[in-house]
């Protein structure tokens, strides 16, 4: 090597500093007061309560009777060791003294017995309840992304929005217990507290104030825990997907032999870092909090001891009585602990659960709301008239008034460099997309006011990434489908493919399972599960039939046939083809090439090889390689 010197190379970037901040991004606790935290409580109750309700209202009742007998017993507790107390510190004979108190002893234990029968019972409803309601909060969510406008999920932070109702969906699993936990803990304290006050009107607001500093804090504890999760959302998405990617079989084979192991990991220790730094940064902050309040809540909890202990050596209040303020005292400070615990844990599954529900309204209000309407007869033409689509974020659009005509019975090709459209233009086929400017009719229907789940009942998408669903070859074929009582229909499809062959060989025929990864069965090369995604297509007998590079994977034989099974059995259906291999177009009837989402030629395959534009361009230079 002479002179030229090798440039230096620089090693890999840290990870890009990533923020859950999308334009529909608004942290809710921001601005948010105390107080107005506090007001959350009563909504968050009913919420869990109507959800409840929703999913077991005999367990609710359970519930809730449940808590009036703790409570009930509570209160009976501390009126019977009043009076226990009574007896057993009047003057007289030892066994006379404890003669006299035993009816009220015997209640005491009656009443806790009760009490702790009706805290299993309760405990038993909250195990009814919990899975079905977290059932009703997951599904529900994977429901609404599933049934969003796909062009809604490639707006600004909508991912991340997700993400951040993932975690609603994570703490609806505490959310009964924690509010039986309040309701019961509510209940012994108004009990505990009323008898309390019945003792001396002074001991009750003096444990409050013991009490309140702890209550501040734990709200304060979970305002930063949720602000630093909200600061993490970003960073845990991204790493969620890369952690899935980088451990995935499907991908082990690029990443060994592309060298990225180490980059990965580092990459992945560097998120986790980022996101363990921001956690950590919280600490002092959520230290100084319970320090504080703690130390408040001590001196406050002092007084009271000591107001108690000077009424009573005063004689200000007899000897029983103070007896039984310590008991009401221990009792009422235990359930304003559970309540400051358990309203502080509230608060906190409430603002995960504002996430939640604001994603589900928005994903709600991004719900197709076309039409209710489908089409009569059979699909005759697809018309697209000056079709404009823009993705959000791009300066110009991917399809820039493009006007088609395909009809029944005929194959349209689509060919085009990368970029240039060709996908996009399927989704506006497919009324996946709608238009921003133009129109795409049906029969002549706008497709904008039409249900697309009536549209979709008659099309069939081969996509370039298509789903590589772990379940069985025949599931894979009929999914989403009404299934026939034999598979001949399964098969024909296979066939149709060229898949038949390999599908007998299996070990369990079409019962065998393609999840090789996760529980057994089989894994099938690229090119197979290609096909499989093809006979998925063509299994629908859809009357528009997609196929966006269906045949990138195959050998070249292996295409040729498939191509020409469609076009023996895609007699009754549009069918359109999106292809790089220029020399497979022949089967087509027209041909498009797409520039700079316009198509630039329109013709036969004849024609454009001998027109002297792009695709004659690019034929030739397929035909060089
Ligand atoms: N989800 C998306 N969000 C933003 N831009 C997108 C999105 N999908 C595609 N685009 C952009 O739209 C343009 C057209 O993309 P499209 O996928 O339709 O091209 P294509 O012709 O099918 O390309 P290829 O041959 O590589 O499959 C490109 O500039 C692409 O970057």
């Amino acid at each position: 090597m002479t002179g030229t010197a090798t440039p230096r190379r620089l090693p890999p970037p840290p990870p890009a500093e990533l923020r859950y901040g999308g334009r529909y991004a608004k942290n809710p606790l921001a601005e948010a007061t105390f107080w107005a935290m506090c007001r959350r409580l009563p909504s968050v109750l009913r919420q869990t309560a109507r959800m409840a309700w929703a999913v077991d209202r005999r367990a609710v009742l359970l519930l809730l009777v449940c808590q009036l007998a703790i409570g009930g017993a509570a209160a009976l507790q501390l009126t019977s060791t009043a009076e226990a107390m009574r007896s057993i510190l009047a003057g007289g004979e030892v066994a006379d003294r404890v003669r006299e108190a035993l009816p009220a002893l015997v209640v005491i234990a009656l009443a806790a017995a009760a009490g702790r029968v009706a805290s299993a019972l309760s405990s038993y409803a909250d195990g009814r309840i919990t899975p079905p309601l977290t059932t009703e909060a997951d599904s529900g969510l994977v429901e609404a992304v599933c049934r969003m406008e796909a062009a809604a999920r490639d707006e600004d932070g909508c991912a991340d929005r997700e993400e951040a109702a993932e975690m609603g969906v994570v703490r609806s699993h505490l959310m009964v217990q924690d509010a039986t936990r309040l309701t019961a803990a509510g209940i012994r304290m108004a009990t505990a507290s009323g008898v309390l006050t019945v003792l001396h009107p002074l001991m009750l607001p003096l444990l409050l104030l013991a009490v309140v500093p702890a209550g501040v804090g734990a709200l304060l504890h979970a305002k930063v825990t949720y602000e630093t999760h909200y600061a993490n959302v970003a960073d845990r998405n991204v790493r969620q997907k890369m952690r899935s990617w980088a451990t995935s079989r499907k991908f082990a084979d690029e990443i060994r032999a592309n060298g990225m192991t180490g980059y990965l990991v580092f990459w992945y220790r560097t998120v986790s870092e980022r996101i363990d730094e921001r956690t950590l940064a919280a600490a002092p902050r959520m230290l100084r909090i319970t320090l504080v309040s703690a130390a408040i809540g001590g001196v406050f909890l002092l007084l009271t001891w000591t107001a108690l202990a000077g009424l009573a050596i005063t004689g200000r209040i007899e000897a029983a009585i103070a007896a039984t303020a310590v008991v009401a005292v221990q009792t009422t400070l235990a359930a304003l602990n559970q309540l400051v615990v358990y309203g502080a844990a509230m608060f906190h599954s409430a603002l995960y659960l504002a996430d939640m529900d604001g994603f589900l309204a928005h994903a709600a209000a991004r719900a197709p709301d076309r039409g209710t309407s489908g089409l009569t007869g059979p699909l005759e033409e697809v018309v697209l008239e000056e079709a404009v689509y823009h993705y959000p974020g791009k300066e110009f659009p991917a399809v820039a008034g493009v006007s088609l005509t395909v009809r029944r019975g005929e194959i349209l090709a689509v060919v085009g460099e990368n970029g240039s459209g060709k996908s996009t233009l399927t989704r506006l086929l497919t009324a996946i997309f709608l238009t921003e400017k133009g129109r795409v009719n049906w029969n002549g229907q706008d497709v904008a006011g039409l249900d697309p789940h009536k549209l979709w009942d008659m099309s069939g998408l081969v996509p370039q990434n298509f789903a590589q669903w772990p379940l069985s070859v025949r599931d894979n074929v009929t999914l989403g489908q009404p299934r026939e009582e034999t598979d001949d229909l399964v098969w024909r499809a296979l066939e149709a493919v060229g898949l038949r062959d390999a599908i007998d060989e299996l070990p369990d025929g079409l019962d065998t399972l393609l999840a090789r990864e996760h529980w057994g069965g089989t894994e099938l090369s690229g090119g197979q599960w290609q096909r499989l995604a093809c006979a998925r297509a063509l299994y629908r007998g859809a009357g528009l039939l997609i196929l966006d590079e269906p045949t990138s994977q195959l050998d070249a034989r292996g295409e040729h046939i498939i191509l020409e099974r469609i076009k023996e059995i895609g007699g009754g259906c549009i069918t359109v083809v999106v292809t790089h291999r220029l020399e497979n177009t022949k089967v087509a009837d027209r041909i498009v090439v797409m520039e700079q989402g316009r198509i630039s030629e329109h013709g036969t395959y004849d024609e454009l090889a001998a027109g002297g534009g792009l695709f004659a361009e690019l034929l030739a230079l397929s035909h060089d390689r």
